[in-house]
């Protein structure tokens, strides 16, 4: 979001047809609940389109990137990383650590999620393994109790720019409007 220092999210693992849906709501997950960037694996074309139209018809910014060495990526990353798992930290315990570090340091954070099993390194190069609850779900899930929990609801009240449509909300029904940058 505009006012923290960048957050991206890492997917780790895509398998064509199996993944297709899971790896596409990361994406989509990432940019409805306020980070900055999605960086999906090389195998992914088809979820970063999708997020990428998602993002020109309904707004942004948000970019998503494929990258072919997630490791890598992980392993470079200039910033702190998290990485989202069922047997880290609780984080209802590390939240405020992570979110003044992030402030803090002004770097850029990267939230890494897994889809099959996540390798080790993952888990020793993180600054923080981070568990939403200590059981199995999904990382859909644990993506957006994690950025709602560092952006402590702020990402909720986030303004779209360059949408061609936007959502009315309504008690009942569905409304959506043309905007004029549409
Ligand atoms: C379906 S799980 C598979 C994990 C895999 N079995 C392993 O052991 O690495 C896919 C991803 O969901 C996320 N996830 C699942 N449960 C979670 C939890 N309780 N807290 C945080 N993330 C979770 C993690 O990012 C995980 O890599």
């Amino acid at each position: 979001m505009h006012d923290t220092p960048e957050v991206a999210v890492c997917r780790l693992g895509h398998r064509p047809g199996r993944d297709e849906r899971m790896t596409t709501h990361v994406g989509l997950t990432a940019r409805a609940l306020g980070a900055d960037r999605a960086i999906l694996p090389d195998n992914a074309g088809q979820s970063k389109e999708t997020v990428e139209d998602i993002t020109t018809r309904f707004g942004g910014p948000f970019a998503v990137e494929l990258s072919s060495s997630q490791k890598a990526l992980v392993r470079g990353w200039e910033g702190s990383v998290v990485h989202l798992t069922m047997y880290g930290e609780r984080v209802q315990d590390v939240e405020s650590e992570i979110r003044a570090a992030h402030g803090e340091s002004g770097e850029p954070l990267l939230v890494v999620v897994g889809g099959e099993k996540v390798p080790f390194g993952i888990y020793e190069h993180a600054d923080w393994n981070v568990g939403v609850t200590n059981q199995p779900h999904s990382e859909v899930a644990g993506l957006a109790v994690f950025l709602d929990r560092l952006f402590e609801g702020r990402e909720l009240e986030r303004e779209w720019e360059d949408a061609d449509q936007r959502v009315i909300p309504q008690e009942t029904g569905k409304k959506v409007e043309s905007t004029d940058s549409g």
